[in-house]
Protein backbone atom coordinates (compact mmCIF):
# COMPACT_ATOMS: atom_id res chain seq x y z
CA UNK A 1 0.00 0.00 0.00
CA UNK A 2 1.17 3.30 -0.75
CA UNK A 3 0.38 6.97 0.26
CA UNK A 4 0.82 10.69 -1.30
CA UNK A 5 1.87 13.92 0.84
CA UNK A 6 2.48 17.21 -0.61
CA UNK A 7 3.98 19.73 1.57
CA UNK A 8 4.55 23.70 1.18
CA UNK A 9 5.43 26.35 3.50
CA UNK A 10 7.42 29.66 3.45
CA UNK A 11 9.05 31.34 5.92
CA UNK A 12 10.47 35.27 6.58
CA UNK A 13 14.37 35.89 5.89
CA UNK A 14 15.53 39.00 8.76
CA UNK A 15 18.39 39.98 9.91
CA UNK A 16 19.87 38.54 13.66
CA UNK A 17 18.75 34.81 13.11
CA UNK A 18 21.09 32.20 11.91
CA UNK A 19 19.65 30.45 8.53
CA UNK A 20 18.76 26.78 9.17
CA UNK A 21 17.66 24.91 6.77
CA UNK A 22 16.77 20.98 5.87
CA UNK A 23 18.27 20.26 9.47
CA UNK A 24 21.77 22.08 8.96
CA UNK A 25 23.08 26.16 9.40
CA UNK A 26 24.08 27.35 6.46
CA UNK A 27 26.09 30.77 6.76
CA UNK A 28 24.20 33.51 5.44
CA UNK A 29 24.00 37.41 6.50
CA UNK A 30 20.22 36.65 7.66
CA UNK A 31 17.79 33.70 9.05
CA UNK A 32 14.51 32.24 8.73
CA UNK A 33 11.94 34.06 11.37
CA UNK A 34 9.28 31.92 12.95
CA UNK A 35 8.27 30.44 16.07
CA UNK A 36 10.13 27.59 15.96
CA UNK A 37 13.74 27.33 14.60
CA UNK A 38 11.79 28.01 11.05
CA UNK A 39 13.58 25.31 9.26
CA UNK A 40 11.14 25.72 6.20
CA UNK A 41 12.60 22.71 4.56
CA UNK A 42 11.69 20.54 7.37
CA UNK A 43 8.17 22.22 7.60
CA UNK A 44 7.47 21.15 4.10
CA UNK A 45 8.40 17.70 4.68
CA UNK A 46 6.74 17.42 8.09
CA UNK A 47 3.55 18.66 6.34
CA UNK A 48 3.84 16.05 3.59
CA UNK A 49 4.09 13.65 5.66
CA UNK A 50 1.27 14.37 7.90
CA UNK A 51 -0.83 14.39 4.78
CA UNK A 52 0.30 11.63 3.57
CA UNK A 53 -1.03 9.66 6.71
CA UNK A 54 -4.12 11.88 7.02
CA UNK A 55 -3.18 13.83 10.11
CA UNK A 56 -3.69 17.00 9.14
CA UNK A 57 -0.42 19.55 9.50
CA UNK A 58 2.55 20.85 11.77
CA UNK A 59 0.31 23.71 13.17
CA UNK A 60 -2.41 21.21 14.47
CA UNK A 61 0.30 19.23 15.95
CA UNK A 62 2.77 21.55 17.23
CA UNK A 63 0.75 25.23 17.38
CA UNK A 64 2.46 28.51 17.16
CA UNK A 65 0.61 29.32 20.54
CA UNK A 66 1.88 26.92 22.34
CA UNK A 67 5.40 28.45 24.22
CA UNK A 68 6.69 24.78 24.18
CA UNK A 69 7.34 25.00 20.81
CA UNK A 70 9.37 28.09 20.68
CA UNK A 71 12.21 28.20 19.29
CA UNK A 72 11.44 24.54 18.76
CA UNK A 73 14.20 22.47 16.62
CA UNK A 74 12.32 21.28 13.72
CA UNK A 75 14.30 18.39 13.71
CA UNK A 76 12.41 17.42 16.81
CA UNK A 77 8.71 18.12 15.18
CA UNK A 78 9.80 15.92 11.93
CA UNK A 79 11.04 12.84 14.04
CA UNK A 80 8.10 13.03 16.27
CA UNK A 81 6.28 13.38 12.73
CA UNK A 82 7.60 10.38 11.31
CA UNK A 83 6.84 8.16 15.06
CA UNK A 84 3.53 8.79 13.55
CA UNK A 85 3.81 7.42 10.49
CA UNK A 86 6.10 4.29 11.68
CA UNK A 87 3.17 4.20 14.16
CA UNK A 88 1.15 3.44 10.86
CA UNK A 89 2.92 0.89 9.21
CA UNK A 90 4.75 3.12 6.79
CA UNK A 91 8.35 3.37 5.53
CA UNK A 92 9.82 6.34 2.94
CA UNK A 93 9.37 5.13 -0.59
CA UNK A 94 11.00 8.25 -1.74
CA UNK A 95 10.91 12.50 -1.20
CA UNK A 96 11.36 15.14 -3.57
CA UNK A 97 12.21 18.65 -2.42
CA UNK A 98 12.64 22.05 -3.84
CA UNK A 99 13.67 25.39 -1.77
CA UNK A 100 12.61 28.26 -3.38
CA UNK A 101 15.47 31.22 -2.87
CA UNK A 102 17.39 33.64 -4.54
CA UNK A 103 20.18 33.33 -2.11
CA UNK A 104 22.37 31.89 -1.04
CA UNK A 105 23.68 29.35 -3.21
CA UNK A 106 22.29 26.37 -2.06
CA UNK A 107 23.99 23.75 -4.29
CA UNK A 108 27.32 23.28 -1.63
CA UNK A 109 24.81 22.48 0.95
CA UNK A 110 22.70 20.25 -0.44
CA UNK A 111 24.15 16.93 0.30
CA UNK A 112 24.59 17.84 3.53
CA UNK A 113 20.74 18.50 3.55
CA UNK A 114 19.94 15.05 1.87
CA UNK A 115 21.83 13.18 4.23
CA UNK A 116 20.70 14.86 7.49
CA UNK A 117 16.61 14.56 5.84
CA UNK A 118 17.82 10.53 5.14
CA UNK A 119 18.74 10.30 9.03
CA UNK A 120 15.91 11.58 10.18
CA UNK A 121 13.20 9.76 7.83
CA UNK A 122 15.46 6.85 8.72
CA UNK A 123 16.04 6.28 5.11
CA UNK A 124 18.83 5.71 2.54
CA UNK A 125 20.53 8.67 0.93
CA UNK A 126 19.00 7.97 -2.39
CA UNK A 127 15.24 8.12 -0.98
CA UNK A 128 15.94 12.03 -0.77
CA UNK A 129 16.14 14.42 -3.61
CA UNK A 130 16.47 18.30 -2.73
CA UNK A 131 16.31 20.58 -5.71
CA UNK A 132 16.80 24.68 -5.14
CA UNK A 133 15.68 26.86 -7.85
CA UNK A 134 15.07 31.14 -7.79
CA UNK A 135 12.25 33.14 -8.77
CA UNK A 136 14.57 35.00 -11.32
CA UNK A 137 14.73 37.92 -8.91
CA UNK A 138 10.66 37.91 -9.24
CA UNK A 139 8.23 37.70 -6.37
CA UNK A 140 9.31 37.86 -2.44
CA UNK A 141 11.48 35.31 -3.01
CA UNK A 142 13.30 36.89 -6.02
CA UNK A 143 13.26 40.14 -3.68
CA UNK A 144 14.90 38.12 -0.94
CA UNK A 145 12.21 38.41 1.45
CA UNK A 146 11.89 34.74 2.43
CA UNK A 147 12.46 31.70 1.25
CA UNK A 148 9.65 29.08 0.56
CA UNK A 149 9.94 25.37 0.00
CA UNK A 150 7.83 22.36 -1.26
CA UNK A 151 8.50 18.42 -0.97
CA UNK A 152 5.96 15.46 -2.54
CA UNK A 153 6.39 12.82 -0.55
CA UNK A 154 5.60 9.02 -1.13
CA UNK A 155 5.44 6.28 1.61
CA UNK A 156 5.14 2.66 1.44
CA UNK A 157 3.52 -0.29 3.63
CA UNK A 158 4.32 -4.00 2.83
CA UNK A 159 1.49 -6.41 3.22
N1 LIG B 1 19.20 29.49 -4.01
C1 LIG B 1 19.59 28.72 -5.05
C2 LIG B 1 18.89 28.72 -6.24
C3 LIG B 1 19.33 27.94 -7.28
N2 LIG B 1 20.42 27.15 -7.11
C4 LIG B 1 20.95 26.33 -8.23
O1 LIG B 1 21.09 27.13 -9.39
C5 LIG B 1 20.39 26.54 -10.49
C6 LIG B 1 19.78 27.60 -11.38
O2 LIG B 1 18.76 28.29 -10.70
P1 LIG B 1 17.54 28.91 -11.52
O3 LIG B 1 16.65 29.58 -10.54
O4 LIG B 1 18.17 29.86 -12.48
O5 LIG B 1 16.86 27.78 -12.21
C7 LIG B 1 19.37 25.61 -9.87
O6 LIG B 1 19.02 24.54 -10.70
C8 LIG B 1 20.08 25.15 -8.62
O7 LIG B 1 20.90 24.05 -8.92
C9 LIG B 1 21.10 27.15 -5.93
O8 LIG B 1 22.10 26.44 -5.73
N3 LIG B 1 20.66 27.94 -4.90
C1 LIG C 1 6.45 25.08 13.75
C2 LIG C 1 5.50 26.05 14.40
C3 LIG C 1 5.48 25.74 15.91
O1 LIG C 1 6.65 26.20 16.54
O2 LIG C 1 5.85 27.41 14.29
P1 LIG C 1 6.60 28.22 13.11
O3 LIG C 1 8.07 28.09 13.29
O4 LIG C 1 6.11 29.65 13.13
O5 LIG C 1 6.27 27.52 11.73
P2 LIG C 1 4.97 27.55 10.80
O6 LIG C 1 5.32 26.77 9.56
O7 LIG C 1 4.49 28.94 10.59
O8 LIG C 1 3.81 26.74 11.58
C4 LIG C 1 3.94 25.60 12.37
C5 LIG C 1 4.08 26.08 13.80
O9 LIG C 1 3.05 25.72 14.59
Amino acid sequence: MMRIGQGFDVHQLVEGRPLILGGITIPYEKGLLGHSDADVLLHTIADAALGAIGEGDIGKHFPDTDMEFKDADSAKLLTHVWNLVKEQGYELGNIDCTIIAQKPKMAPHIETMRVRIAQLLEADVSQVNVKATTTEQLGFTGRGEGIASQAVILLQKHS
